[in-house]
């Protein structure tokens, strides 16, 4: 296994991961898009990748536009969330996840910031890359066309934008006008009552259903942590080994930002399960931190 490099990176050495992005589009008429997802991905799950599959068929089955890459982009250490660890342990674990993937790129970029990022500059950053700097993807005959971007994100956070207080109104406008959103529905969320407010944008919003419901939440998959009990097939297995190996998520404080940068201990998450080894059903009763539990603003 490739060892993560996320430690070596800095704004000054940092560029643009391009290599899985398809230059070329394939039907001309179509307009390429670029789905982008922000979060917190402490830790990524098997459904953080697979809502950029169901973005792609979704794209290719109702909207005149063709996928030509995707992006995660770790929030920074200055978002202050219950359960994030460093940004580093987060953006490496990214990286292992997608090494199976032909076309979903992690980015950095917003990771490398000491200062927490809105939204709206993310998007901003991916556009001037892609649009500005690259000039969009060829079309054939020496033509270019600029690319979509748009969020991808779970219904719980485009709820987020009609709780007061959490984003600020500019940017929904300005993310919601210019880029637009890919949401995938989220069991505990009312799709209905999240986008309610955001009628002015609806031609720039794009519902997709989950058909087959999955419900794995990085909260989860924390607390399953803390119990002891096994994350396999929650997470991609170098994940799984990746968290071992550092010792994350260990118990509630360890799953700070601001105490655990997998450094200290002896680093091999301590008294978990091996493989197939379980605590048993009862283990699970009264998980108590609810999926998707960003109701406020963590910032700050
Ligand atoms: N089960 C899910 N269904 C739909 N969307 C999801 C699901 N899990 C995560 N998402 C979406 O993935 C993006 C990144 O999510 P995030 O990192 O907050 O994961 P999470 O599992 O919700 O984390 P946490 O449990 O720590 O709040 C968000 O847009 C979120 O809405
Ligand atoms: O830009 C904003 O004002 C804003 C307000 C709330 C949330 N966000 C982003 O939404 C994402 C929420 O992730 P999470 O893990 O808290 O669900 C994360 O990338 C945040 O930066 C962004």
């Amino acid at each position: 296994m490739a060892a993560p490099d996320f430690n070596d990176l800095t704004l000054d050495s940092y560029t643009f991961p391009q290599s899985r992005l398809r230059r070329r589009i394939t039907a001309p008429e179509r307009t390429p898009l670029v789905l982008i997802a922000c979060g917190s991905f402490s830790p990524i799950t098997f459904l953080h990748l697979r809502m950029f599959e169901m973005a792609a068929d979704y794209a290719r089955f109702n909207t005149q536009f063709e996928v030509v890459g995707a992006y995660l982009s770790c929030v920074g250490d200055a978002y202050k969330k219950t359960g994030l660890v460093k940004a580093a342990h987060r953006i490496n674990m990214c990286s292992l996840a997608v090494q199976q993937s032909s076309w979903i790129s992690v980015d950095p970029w917003e990771a490398l910031h000491e200062e927490y990022l809105e939204t709206a500059k993310v998007l901003d950053h991916f556009n001037y890359e892609l649009n500005e700097v690259m000039g969009g993807v060829d079309v054939g005959g020496g033509q270019k066309k600029k690319c979509r971007i748009a969020l991808l994100a779970g219904a719980d956070l485009i709820q987020t934008m009609s709780t007061p207080g959490v984003w600020a109104e500019r940017d929904i406008d300005y993310i919601l006008r210019n880029f637009g959103a890919f949401i995938v529905e989220r069991t505990g969320t009312d799709i209905d009552e999240a986008l309610s407010q955001l009628q002015s944008w609806k031609d720039n919003i794009w519902v997709i259903q989950q058909l087959v419901q999955n419900d794995i939440s990085s909260t989860k998959v924390r607390l399953f942590l803390r119990r002891d009990m096994s994350i396999r097939y929650l997470v991609p297995e170098p994940v799984v080994q990746y968290i071992e190996e550092n010792g994350l998520f260990d118990e509630d404080g360890a799953a700070s930002t601001t105490s655990n940068d997998g450094k200290d201990g002896d680093g091999k998450g301590k008294g978990r399960l091996k493989a197939g080894e379980s605590k048993g059903v009862s283990a699970v009763d009264g998980l108590d931190g609810a999926p998707g539990s960003s109701s406020g603003n963590p910032m700050g």
